[in-house]
């Protein structure tokens, strides 16, 4: 058959994938790999809650993609699989981005079923979590996944000063919290009230960027079990590794893995080639701009577009165009430029401006196209 020259090539019902799902974003992976320190803190962490006391409080930080989310769900797996007696509830404040919110999701966490949507007080949310717990004489440990994101909105100190003092109203309630930051320049100590600050003394865990032959390490276990075999070659996942550990965030090594596996398929290839993988990097590059982009409100995402339009402008004349579509007022509009900048979307830095003193200049912190793009 070798001169066959159908041979290599994937026929319509073939593909290079075993099991495609291992690429998605929810998968969580069954071995985690060089993560042995952090894991073992956070064991030791929550170890009181298993024996019914309450837990360290515990503050977990790392960019993005270092496998912070992941340590806790395999975590609170652990913990459900231990005992009963321990409810443990994610939060993930990237969409529960207001004290309320983050209640509402602890409720649903609680009872199996969301709040009246009708609304009712905070207190009384609060009260039906904290009075369940008690009669029920459970430990809670919360993790508030992508803090950072209860800062831009100037809800975080509230939101954990209610959980970290809970005990004081509801006697009884046990509660300890992780709080899980993936923003670099935020200090998160030193960006709460004082009167939180005095109750809040976590745990330090910190989870720094894998390095390329860890990730070439973690992704090779990916590949054998979604790549049927042969598919990928030494070679071609090094240069996949290599491209990831520029960023440092392990998402953009699956995505490409993935995608690389769809553009051999399409050039109906049983193997994943170079080729392939430089294709698929002009898409994964922009995986956390992508999710960045996916947690903005439409006021946020016409501002980033207006910024976008206006790009390396002074922030007066940005918000007269901004003001223009929205008729939003000024504060609000620092308020949105603030987390723009906060989340890596823009740069605003300050600089002389000849006869006007100091002004902030605006400016996209990636390619305006990408950015465009993303918006539409
Ligand atoms: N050690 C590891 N072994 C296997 N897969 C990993 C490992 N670390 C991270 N991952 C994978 O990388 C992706 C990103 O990990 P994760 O969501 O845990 O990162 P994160 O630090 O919480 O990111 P962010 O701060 O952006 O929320 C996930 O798909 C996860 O399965």
């Amino acid at each position: 058959m070798a001169d066959d020259p159908e041979e290599g090539m994937l026929s319509w019902d073939e593909s290079v994938f075993r099991d495609e799902h291992v690429f998605e974003i929810d998968y969580v992976p069954e071995t985690f790999k060089h993560r042995e320190g952090q894991t073992q803190s956070l064991t030791y962490a929550l170890r009181p809650a298993v024996r019914g006391s309450r837990p360290l409080n515990v503050m977990v930080r790392g960019p993005p993609g270092t496998g912070k989310t992941t340590a806790i769900q395999k975590l609170f797996d652990e913990v459900g699989a231990q005992t009963s007696d321990v409810r443990t509830i994610r939060v993930n404040c990237q969409v529960n981005a207001t004290r309320y919110s983050v209640f509402s999701r602890l409720f649903e966490g609680t009872f199996d079923y969301e709040p009246p949507s009708s609304g009712i007080s905070f207190k009384k949310l609060f009260g039906q979590i904290a009075e369940k717990l008690v009669e029920e004489d459970k430990v809670l440990v919360v993790a508030l996944d992508d803090i950072n994101y209860l800062f831009y909105e100037n809800e975080a100190s509230d939101t954990l000063y209610s959980l970290l003092r809970a005990h004081e109203e509801y006697p009884g309630a046990k509660i300890g919290v992780v709080v899980v930051s993936s923003d670099p320049a935020l200090d998160v100590i030193d960006e709460l009230d004082s009167r939180v600050q005095s109750v809040f003394r976590p745990e330090d865990v910190y989870f720094p960027v894998y390095d390329q032959p860890e990730i070439a390490d973690i992704l090779d276990e990916r590949v054998k079990r979604g790549f049927n075999d042969g598919v990928i070659g030494r070679d071609t996942l090094e240069y996949v590794a290599d491209l990831t550990a520029d960023s440092g965030d392990l998402r953009v090594g699956i995505d490409l893995l993935r995608r690389a596996g769809l553009n051999a398929e399409m050039r109906a290839s049983r193997t994943v080639e170079r080729q392939d993988v430089e294709q698929a990097f002009e898409k994964s590059k922009y995986i956390n701009l992508s999710r960045s982009l996916s947690g903005l409100t439409d006021t946020e995402r016409t501002l980033l577009e207006v910024i976008a339009h206006h790009d390396g402008e002074q922030a007066g004349d940005v918000y007269e165009a901004f003001h223009e579509e929205t008729e939003l007022g000024y504060t609000r509009y620092s308020e949105i430029v603030n987390k723009l900048d906060q989340l890596g979307l823009i740069d605003a830095d300050y600089a002389e401006v000849d006869g006007r003193g100091r002004s902030r200049s605006l400016s996209l912190s990636y390619e305006k196209d990408a950015v465009l793009e993303r918006l539409e």
